[in-house]
C-alpha cells in the first residue's frame, strides 16, 4: 500500500480525476465501508458524486459506476482493455490458478475456459437442462408445504441439488457443494474476509493465518468432491448409466469423431474445474432471488394476485411447466422485477482495468479496479421510474422505458444488466432463467404468500423490507411469513408432483464422510445428528463458532416432516381444530403422512453462513482508526 500511494500515477495532460470522497493517506476511506449494506454506502457516494466516481482503499483505485450507459461503454465497448479481473487477497493466486473461470484473469487459460462453459451450456439449454429444474422444482414445492418456516434449507436445497445434477448428473453431492460454495464466498467477499479490505493481510504466514487455514481446508474438501463426481460420472458412462450432465457432455465432446482439435476444449482436470465452477456459480446465487420473491409477496399482495391470475387462467389450474414460456409474461416479469428490486450481487462482479484510460476528460488508471454497482444501476430513475417500488408492470406497460416487444418473448433475462458487462458476463443465465420461472411461477401457483399473524391480536407481524446479508451475494435476512395452500386440489397435486419426481432412480457417488476425514485432520470433525438438526442452515445464524473451519455432520438434511406440522389452514382462519378438520378432510382424500426420501447421507453444518468476519466490525465503528 506504501509503495502504492508513494507512485501513484500522475493525471496526464488535459485530463482530472474522477469526483469521489476525499481519501485519507494511505488507507483511502477503508473506515467508511460498513460491515453490511456496503453497496447502500457507495449508492449513497454516487448520489453525491455521480454515476461514476472513485475512491481509493489501500492505495488502489476503485471506481464505481451507478449507470448502465457508462458501464456498457467502458465493460463492453472498451472490453479490450476492461475485462481483466482484480486480484483477491485472500486467494491471491486467482487470476491464474485455472480452479474458477469467474475470477481468472483475461488470460488464455480463462478465454478456452469461457469455451467450454459456453459449449456445455448451450448443449444443455437445447435439451432444456435436463429437465433437472422441473424436477427439483416439484420436490422443492411439497417440502415447502411440508414446513414453510425451513424455507431456507429448502430454497439451498432446490438450487444446489439442480445445479448438481446438471453439473455431474446426481443431486447427491450437492449437500458438500452448498458449503464448500459458502465457504469460497466467505474467502472472496470483502466484508467475508479481513485480507479483501486490509490487503497486506495477506502476507500473514499461513501456519499463524486464520483466514489461510480456513481456506485451505475448505479447498481441500472440494477438490476431493470435484474428483469424486469426475470419477463417478466415468464410471457410469462406462457402464452406461450416466444421466445427462456437463461432465458427460464433456467426455462426449472430446471422444467425438467431429471433434477435430481435441485441445480446445482442455483437458479433464480442466473440465472438472469449469463444471465445478459452474456448480459453484449455481449454487448460492438463485436463491437470492427466490427469496427476495417471498419478500416481496409479502410486501405487495396485490402483485402476487395479479400472478395468480395469469396462471390460473391461462394454465386452468395446471402449475407452469418451461415450455409455458411464451404465454406467461407477467411471471417472466415478476421474475425479473424481483432482480431488480433486490439484485442478488449488489455490488457486482469487479472488472479490471489493464490501460489507463480517459473517459470524458477523466482519468483512469491501469489497475484500478472498476465496479458495475448493480444496486445503483436498478435504481436509476431515467430507466426505472420510481425504483424502490416493486412494480413488474413496468416491463408490460407500454409507457415505461423498459417496455418491450413482443410479449411473447420479453421480458427475459438476456443481456440484463444484473448479469455483468462485455466479455465476462454471467454465463449461467438460462439456468437462472428456468429456475426462477418455474420456482415463483409453481410458488405462486401453489401458495398465497403473506405475513403472518399474531395468535393472540391478529395483528400482522411485520416484515423487514431491505435488511440484506453482508456477503458478496445478498440475501435477505429470515424472516416470517405463512405460506397458504391455495386449495386441496392442489396440496394433492403437490403430492404428485413430489411423488414422481421422486421416483426418478438418482444415483452418485457415495459420499461417505470417510472419505473426507484422514486427510483434512482435526480442522474437520463430526457432530452428531442432533446438533445437525438443530444446525439446519439457515442463512442467518450467527455463531462465534468462526475458527470451526468447516463442521462435517453426519445427518439427513430432510428432518421427519410429519404432515400433522403442515401450515395447511384456509385464509380467513387457523385454530388448531380447523387444521386438524383440514387434515382430515386431506387424508380422506387420499394424502398419505410424507415417507421423505433420503437425499444423501453428508450434511455440512452451516453455522456460519453469511457472516462477516468477526474481526470485521472495527472497520465500520467510528473513531476505531486513529487519522492522526
Ligand atoms: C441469480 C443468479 C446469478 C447472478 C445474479 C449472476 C451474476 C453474475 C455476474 C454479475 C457476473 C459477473 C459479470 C461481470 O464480471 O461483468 C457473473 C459471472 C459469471 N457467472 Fe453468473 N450469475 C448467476 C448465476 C450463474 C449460474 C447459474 C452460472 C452457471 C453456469 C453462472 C456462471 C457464471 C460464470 C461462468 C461467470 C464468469 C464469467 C467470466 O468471468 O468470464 N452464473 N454472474
Amino acid at each position: 500500500a506504501v509503495h502504492r500511494y508513494l507512485h501513484r500515477p500522475r493525471l496526464p495532460p488535459g485530463t482530472r480525476p474522477l469526483p469521489g470522497p476525499r481519501n485519507f493517506p494511505l488507507v483511502g476511506r477503508v473506515h467508511d465501508i460498513p460491515e453490511t449494506g456496503a453497496h447502500l454506502k457507495f449508492y449513497e457516494w454516487s448520489k453525491q458524486y455521480g454515476p461514476i466516481y472513485q475512491m481509493e482503499i489501500f492505495g488502489t483505485v476503485h471506481v464505481w459506476i451507478s449507470s448502465e450507459a457508462i458501464a456498457h461503454e467502458l465493460l463492453s465497448k472498451r472490453a479490450n482493455i476492461y475485462s481483466d479481473r482484480p486480484m483477491i487477497p485472500n486467494l491471491p493466486n486467482n487470476r491464474t490458478s485455472g480452479e474458477y473461470l469467474a475470477l481468472l484473469g483475461r488470460t488464455e487459460t480463462w478465454k478456452r475456459q469461457r469455451k467450454l462453459c459456453n459449449h456445455l451450456m448451450h448443449l444443455g439449454q437445447r435439451a432444456s437442462l435436463y429437465s433437472y429444474p422441473s424436477l427439483e422444482r416439484d420436490r422443492f414445492l411439497y417440502l415447502m408445504y411440508q414446513d414453510p418456516s425451513k424455507y431456507l434449507e429448502w430454497i439451498e436445497q432446490f438450487t444446489t441439488r439442480t445445479v448438481s445434477r446438471l453439473a455431474w448428473g446426481t443431486p447427491r453431492p450437492s449437500q458438500v457443494l452448498r458449503h464448500t460454495t459458502f465457504g469460497l464466498l466467505e474467502t472472496i467477499s470483502p466484508s467475508g474476509a479481513l485480507p479483501n479490505i486490509m490487503s497486506f493481510l495477506r502476507h500473514v504466514p499461513a501456519a499463524i493465518s486464520p483466514w489461510k487455514k480456513k481456506e485451505n481446508t475448505r479447498h481441500a474438501i472440494e477438490e476431493r468432491l470435484f474428483r469424486g463426481n469426475v470419477d463417478f460420472v466415468k464410471h457410469s458412462m462406462a457402464s452406461h448409466t450416466a444421466s445427462p450432465s456437463f461432465i458427460r457432455t464433456y467426455f462426449e465432446t472430446k471422444a467425438s469423431e467431429a471433434d477435430k482439435d481435441k485441445t480446445r476444449w482442455g483437458d479433464t482436470d480442466e473440465a472438472m474445474h469449469v463444471v465445478g465452477l459452474m456448480a459453484i456459480a449455481g449454487a448460492l446465487t438463485i436463491g437470492s432471488p427466490i427469496q427476495s420473491y417471498l419478500l416481496a409477496m409479502c410486501h405487495y399482495p396485490q402483485w402476487q394476485k395479479a400472478l395468480q391470475e395469469e396462471i390460473d387462467t391461462v394454465l386452468e389450474g395446471q402449475c407452469p411447466q418451461w415450455e409455458d414460456r411464451e404465454k406467461l409474461p407477467l411471471l417472466r416479469a415478476v421474475v425479473k422485477e424481483v432482480m431488480r428490486w433486490r439484485p442478488p450481487v449488489p455490488t457486482g462482479i469487479p472488472h479490471a482495468v489493464e490501460k489507463d484510460d480517459v473517459y470524458e476528460g477523466y482519468f483512469i488508471p491501469a489497475g484500478a479496479t472498476i465496479h458495475a454497482l448493480e444496486w445503483g444501476i436498478t435504481r436509476d430513475e431515467s430507466m426505472y421510474p420510481d425504483p424502490e417500488t416493486f412494480n413488474p408492470g413496468r416491463w408490460l406497460d407500454p409507457s415505461f422505458p423498459t417496455y418491450r416487444e413482443p410479449l411473447t418473448q420479453y421480458p427475459n433475462l438476456n443481456g440484463y444488466s444484473q448479469f455483468g458487462f462485455g466479455r465476462r458476463t454471467c454465463q449461467g443465465i438460462p439456468i437462472v432463467e428456468q429456475d426462477l420461472f418455474l420456482s415463483m411461477g409453481g410458488m405462486a401457483w401453489a401458495f398465497d404468500i403473506r405475513k403472518k399473524r399474531d395468535p393472540d391480536t391478529g395483528a400482522e407481524i411485520p416484515v423487514h423490507w431491505n435488511d440484506y446479508t453482508p456477503l458478496l451475494i445478498a440475501k435477505p435476512v429470515r424472516f416470517p411469513f405463512d405460506a397458504i395452500p391455495r386449495s386441496p386440489e392442489k396440496v394433492v397435486l403437490m403430492r404428485d408432483m413430489y411423488e414422481s419426481a421422486r421416483n426418478e432412480p438418482v444415483l452418485g457417488p457415495d459420499l461417505d464422510i470417510s472419505q473426507f476425514e484422514p486427510d483434512l485432520g482435526d480442522q474437520i470433525y463430526i457432530d452428531d445428528v442432533a446438533a445437525a438438526f438443530n444446525n439446519e442452515s439457515d442463512a442467518n445464524s450467527v455463531s462465534s463458532d468462526r475458527d470451526a473451519v468447516i463442521h462435517v455432520v453426519e445427518s439427513s438434511p430432510e428432518p421427519d416432516l410429519a404432515f400433522s406440522d403442515s401450515s395447511y389452514s384456509e385464509p380467513s382462519e387457523g385454530s388448531e381444530s380447523d387444521r386438524e378438520r383440514e387434515r382430515m378432510r386431506l387424508t380422506m382424500m387420499g394424502v398419505p403422512p410424507l415417507d421423505l426420501d433420503p437425499t444423501g447421507r453428508l450434511g455440512l453444518k452451516a453455522g456460519g453462513n453469511d457472516k462477516a468476519d468477526p474481526l470485521m466490525p472495527m472497520l465500520a465503528v467510528p473513531g476505531a482508526w486513529n487519522w492522526a
